[in-house]
């Protein structure tokens, strides 16, 4: 495949290969040369550099993978070192007139809980963290599809990145053999050379095809107080896990208006200077997981309050996806707007931040257009 460009790579992916295009890049990576699994995310970094380092040169000094919301046996973090890595530049602009793919049409879909008990889920945390004493908690619900032959990660990858020119729209073979498929606007971490970037969301309002209303969305989200807070508290946790690592950083004092086409978000440029060169992408990224963008503040109780409210298991939704090489370069998109899948079904994720003055009503109808990221490239109504 040595040469192929963006679009080439985006048509050669198959289910079990791993795939990330951004605004910057298109990768593909196939097969596996060394898998690591580890329940323990610092210890997963630490392996994947010495494996990295150590290497035989006969395999692409990169590895891809995937880290959960929450790792355990179960669930562990898994990166691996491709048999074979295929680097290329940005799909789009081209991407955007790729012809659509045609994805089958599922056979049931149904919500996980009910939005009724999403709407109680949502009153209860508002009520626990006051309690508790929590600035933040981030509640999610899931949509689970099923069909009655193959899913088709190829075609919903295919019509993903068609339609996400700025996100970061990834498919990531997971350990049980499941996919990860999604396109999520938010980056986790980037490092090169000695900067790092991340780019953290929160604060959100769905698009509108009437443009009118459209910006009026825009503009009520730019002066919501409730999201500013939302926004300031991830702000705050990002900032404050990067800078032990960095010797300079610049944060932006508001965050800015940033764009899918499907939602509106607040998000803030967060720049610095590493101090200490032998810091991976992967170890800052497994520094700064979970954020307040999916989990809470403080986390450990947020995390908490999500197990005693979600009646599911989040997965590898809410965790990270993206690729460190041996020089410790990478980038690690969140993986939000994203679905899980499996032989003949699939199962979406949706989530929101809630804060004491959300609103049950409002954070439901936030899941519900979040959803329409993986609803639209599957083809089906976005409602
Ligand atoms: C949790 C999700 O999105 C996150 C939550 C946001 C919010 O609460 O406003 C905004 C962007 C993301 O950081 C999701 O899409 O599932």
């Amino acid at each position: 495949m040595t040469g192929r460009g963006p679009l080439e790579l985006l048509a050669n992916y198959r289910r079990g290969d791993f795939f990330l295009a951004t605004a910057e890049r298109t990768l593909l990576g196939r097969g596996v040369h060394t898998a690591v699994c580890d329940a323990d995310e610092f210890a997963l970094a630490e392996r994947v550099r010495t494996t990295l380092r150590t290497a035989a040169p006969d395999h692409p000094p990169i590895a891809v993978g995937a880290l959960p919301f929450h790792s355990d046996t179960a669930t562990p973090g898994y990166v691996v070192v491709p048999a074979e890595a295929h680097l290329a530049g940005a799909a789009h602009p081209r991407a955007a007139w790729l012809p659509r793919r045609k994805v089958r049409t599922p056979v049931a879909i149904r919500p996980v809980p009910e939005p009724t008990r999403h709407l109680e889920a949502v009153a209860s945390a508002v009520t626990a963290l006051e309690e508790r004493k929590l600035r933040k908690v981030v509640l999610a619900r899931a949509l689970d599809v099923e069909f009655d032959a193959p899913t088709q990660p190829e075609e919903i990858l295919h019509n993903l990145v068609a339609d996400n020119e700025r996100g970061y729209t990834f498919a990531a073979a997971l350990p049980g053999g499941g996919t990860l498929l999604g396109s999520s606007p938010e980056l986790l971490l980037s490092r090169r050379g000695g900067t790092v970037v991340s780019h953290p969301h929160a604060g959100s309002a769905p698009r509108s095809a009437d443009p009118t209303t459209d910006a009026k969305h825009a503009q009520a989200l730019m002066s919501s107080r409730k999201d500013h807070l939302e926004h300031a508290v991830l702000t705050e946790a990002v900032v404050e896990t990067l800078r032990p690592y960095c010797r300079r950083m610049t944060v932006p004092s508001r965050p800015t208006l940033v764009s899918t086409p499907t939602m509106w978000h607040l998000g803030t440029t967060i720049t610095g200077e590493l101090s200490d060169p032998d810091v991976t992408a992967l170890h800052l990224a497994v520094a700064l997981h979970p954020t307040p963008a999916i989990c809470g503040t403080p986390t450990p109780s947020a995390r908490q309050l999500v197990t005693e409210l979600e009646e599911f298991d989040r997965g590898y939704y809410a965790g990270a996806v993206g690729w460190v090489d041996a020089k410790g370069d990478g980038e690690w998109t969140v993986s939000i707007r994203c679905a899980e899948v499996a032989a003949q079904s699939l199962r979406l994720y949706a989530g929101g931040g809630i804060v004491p003055e959300s609103d049950p009503k409002a954070e439901l109808e936030e899941t519900t257009a979040k959803f329409a990221t993986l609803l639209r490239a599957m083809g089906l109504p976005q409602e």
